[in-house]
């Protein structure tokens, strides 16, 4: 460990089951540090999450949400992060109803309800399409490969020979989701997770990018429901997939002091 400590109130969030150390650092006291990131997110020594995210003032949004990656990094866009952060400024009384803030990719916009939060996604520009796999970026890069009885799926292995195949590393690293079409409207996803280099039970971005390769492969049409290990959430979509959101539930579990 090191030494830089943050004493204050942190909070716990998770997004079909996507968890996230969330802190209020509008006063701008956290001491960033990959070590003491990594520490809190740890499950055994830590409070235990995929990830941290400070929530942080900016003069011309409602707020700025700043994520982290359990391993301390800071990382990508995150989608169910995004909709925790939302949830989170709304239980802090930063907005009702809707909001507009700034993350890593950009812009988003968002609106919230007792049961879910809708979040609007970064456009998402270039799709690679090969035999065996699609590749986009939706705030985060993400492989999709389509696989078969997907509930036995080895994602952790296969995941990894992915995650750490060289061509991948050379351009960065990527998440690797796993996809399987339950009917015409639903997809099964699962994902491992760089930054976090395990399955999740669920990511945002992936299950995003795995809603419009199923609709280019399959001409399923918006919203498309997704189930993964941590719940069930919706891609909504346009076409040229400028206006796409991710809707589902994200819900403060505990909080507490450091
Ligand atoms: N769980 C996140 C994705 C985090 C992306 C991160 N693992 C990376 O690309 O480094 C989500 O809900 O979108």
């Amino acid at each position: 460990m090191n030494n830089q400590k943050y004493s204050g109130n942190f909070y716990k969030y998770q997004g079909t089951g996507n968890d996230f150390v969330m802190i209020d650092n509008r006063d701008g006291q956290f001491p960033v540090s990959q070590a003491y990131i990594e520490h809190l997110c740890h499950r055994r020594f830590g409070i235990g999450a995929d990830g941290l995210i400070l929530l942080q003032n900016d003069p011309d949004y409602d707020f700025r949400m700043v994520y982290f990656n359990a391993d301390g990094r800071e990382g990508s866009m995150c989608g169910n992060g995004g909709r925790c952060t939302v949830r989170f400024a709304e239980d802090l009384g930063i907005f009702s109803g809707s909001t507009t803030f700034i993350a890593v990719d950009g812009e988003h916009e968002a609106t919230a309800s007792s049961e879910v939060i809708a979040l609007k996604m970064g456009e998402v520009h270039s799709r690679e399409h090969h035999e065996a796999y699609d590749f986009m970026n939706t705030g985060s890069p993400h492989y999709v490969r389509y696989v078969e009885d997907i509930k036995n799926y080895d994602v952790f292995n296969e995941g990894k020979s992915v995650r750490y195949a060289d061509e991948w590393v050379k351009r960065g690293g990527t998440n690797v989701n796993f996809v399987e079409k339950l009917d015409d409207e639903t997809i099964y996803v699962r994902t491992y997770e760089r930054g976090v280099e395990d399955e999740t039970y669920s990511c945002g971005t992936g299950v995003t990018a795995c809603a419009i390769s199923a609709h280019l492969k399959y001409k399923m049409p918006s919203p498309i429901k997704v189930i993964t290990k941590g719940g069930n959430l919706q891609v909504a979509f346009d076409e040229d997939f400028k206006s796409v959101h991710l809707i589902g539930p994200a819900v403060r579990v505990f909080n507490g002091e450091l």
